[in-house]
This record gives structure tokens, sequence and C-alpha cells, in this order.
């Protein structure tokens, strides 16, 4: 059903934060901007899921909290946090 996991997707975003093309990678256009740039996504998807878990469907909700992890994912990736840095305090 998942297309990938949570772990595996930090796997591949740390890989194109290394070695990605910026012209072709989201993530490594992302991590070059930095984490003001990354941040202000952080902050703009989870006000979309907010808007879609009032206003939308469980499908678009869940869209938009995919779009909000994978943000926070590139986030992890270019202030070096690890999964297990994370984790510790769940
Ligand atoms: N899971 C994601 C993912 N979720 C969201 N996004 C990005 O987030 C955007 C959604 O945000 P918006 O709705 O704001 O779209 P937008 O308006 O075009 O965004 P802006 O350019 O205006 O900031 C999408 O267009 C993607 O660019 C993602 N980009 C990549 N991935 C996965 O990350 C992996 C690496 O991707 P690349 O780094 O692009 O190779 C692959 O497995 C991808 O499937």
């Amino acid at each position: 059903m998942a297309s990938k996991t949570f772990e595996e997707l930090y796997a591949e975003l740390q890989q194109k934060a290394a070695a990605g093309d910026p012209a072709t990678s989201r993530t490594a256009q992302l991590v070059a901007e930095g984490v003001h740039a990354i941040g202000k996504k952080v902050v703009e998807e989870a006000a979309e899921v907010w808007m879609a878990a009032e206003h939308e469907g469980e499908e678009r909700t869940a869209e938009e909290i995919s779009q909000l992890l994978y943000h926070l994912q590139v986030m992890m990736v270019a202030r070096g946090i690890s999964l297990d840095d994370v984790y510790a305090h769940l």
C-alpha cells in the first residue's frame, strides 16, 4: 500500500541532500536554500494540514500530512538531525 516508509524516505532524502542536483531534486534545492526557506514550507504545509482536516476529506488531508512529513524530514536532513534524535523524544 505505502510507496515508502518514513525511514526509507529519510534515507532517500539524505542521499539527495548529499549528492542530488538542485535542478532536478526538490530536496537538494530546498537544502541549498537553507533552514529559513525550509521553515517557511513547514509552516505553510502545517497550515494546509489544518485547513484540509477542517474542510476537506480524508484523502486530501492525508496528502497534506505527507507533504508536511516530507518537509519536516528535509529540515531534519538540513540540520543533521537523525531519526533516532527525534525518536528519543517520542
Ligand atoms: N515526498 C515528497 C514530497 N512531498 C512534497 N514535495 C514537494 O512539496 C511540494 C508541495 O508543496 P506545494 O503544494 O506548496 O507545491 P508548490 O506550490 O509547487 O511549492 P513551492 O515551489 O511554491 O514551494 C511538491 O510540489 C513537491 O515539490 C515532495 N517532494 C519530494 N518528495 C519525495 O522525496 C523524494 C526525493 O525527491 P527529490 O528530492 O525531488 O528527488 C522522492 O521520493 C519524492 O517522492
